[in-house]
């Protein structure tokens, strides 16, 4: 559900055991339904079974940006969807599903895979994918998705701490996602410029607060560091975004960092200052494009 970057590429691999269903729209649907283009880890060309709307399954990935996820979530209501499991960054994707439809699973990966053009994907990065029920039990569905995912050759894992690993990525990206798109920088920017390095500490102190006064008590960073230095010549989703005069998934995930910390009555003035700049930039550019 929500065929761009990462829906495609799922979709991709899962069509190696599986009948798969990649559910678009506009020109994405068009194109993928003349075929789709696989360039960097793989080199491919496939048919794929290309739709606009959903349609019964017995998985559904959920792979939309998280500002199209009530609204996938509504129309997911007139199907029967199966065991639905979001693959999505940012904090409240599956508290939105959750509200409209049954069996929902987190999901955290870090595979990586970026839309070169229409129908057309770079499979840029093969990582881990961790699934879990949000209430930590592992069920059934979870055993199943994972099963289904390494079936396929997808390096998968069943954990108890989904809710966890989800805060903790989105802590990392509070950090890299909104310093790197309003720089307009690479991600290596921010361990090799001294001031960056500050700026991102401050932030990450922040969000590793919050995450204590959660219950998750962890240091992050020599995280943060490994993940700046491992993807260094990436341009981050944000920033890809702010290029392409896009809408960011910035109130996910710093804003999901600031409203948490509100209920906690934790301060956190370096979210909330990247929060209302990138808030901002967005503004800014869809006015310089009308
Ligand atoms: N691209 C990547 O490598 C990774 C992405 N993520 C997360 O996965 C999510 C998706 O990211 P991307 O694939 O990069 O974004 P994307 O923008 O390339 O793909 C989302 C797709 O969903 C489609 N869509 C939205 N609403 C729809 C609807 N109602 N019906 C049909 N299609 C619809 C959009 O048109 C778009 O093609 C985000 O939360 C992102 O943070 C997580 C890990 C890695
Ligand atoms: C890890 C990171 C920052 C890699 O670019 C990412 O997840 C993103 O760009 O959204």
């Amino acid at each position: 559900m929500g065929a761009g970057a990462l829906g495609c590429l799922y979709g991709y691999l899962l069509q190696r055991k599986f009948e798969v269903v990649f559910v678009a729209r506009g020109k994405q649907f068009e194109a993928l339904k003349r075929g789709l283009k696989v360039t960097g880890l793989v080199e491919d060309f496939v048919r794929v079974n290309a739709v606009d709307r959903p349609c019964d399954a017995d998985i559904t990935f959920v792979t939309v940006k998280s500002y199209d996820t009530e609204e996938v979530a509504k129309s997911l209501r007139n199907v029967d969807c199966g065991i639905v499991v979001s693959l999505q960054n940012g904090i409240g994707n599956e508290e939105i599903l959750s509200t409209y439809l049954g069996r929902v699973l987190g999901g955290v990966t870090t595979y990586a895979s970026n839309l070169i053009d229409y129908g057309w994907i770079e499979f840029a990065g093969v990582g881990e994918t961790f699934i879990g029920s949000m209430d930590g039990k592992i069920c059934e569905d979870v055993l199943v998705v994972v099963e289904v995912l390494r079936e396929c050759g997808i390096n998968a894992e069943a954990v108890s701490d989904i809710v966890r690993r989800k805060w903790i990525k989105t802590v990392i990206n509070s950090v890299i996602n909104p310093i790197t798109a309003i720089l307009r920088v690479r991600n290596g920017a921010i361990v090799e410029i001294e001031e960056l390095w500050k700026l991102a500490s401050a932030v990450l102190r922040e969000g590793e607060e919050v995450l204590k006064a959660m219950g998750f008590d962890v240091e992050l960073e020599e995280v943060l560091k490994d993940v700046v230095t491992k993807t260094a010549r990436n341009r981050s989703s944000m920033l890809q975004d702010i290029e392409r005069g896009k809408r960011t998934e910035i109130d996910f995930i710093n804003g999901a960092i600031v409203r948490k910390a509100e209920e906690l009555g934790i301060d956190t003035p370096y979210n909330r200052a990247l929060l209302l700049l990138v808030k901002s930039l967005e503004k800014f550019l869809t006015k310089c494009r009308s």
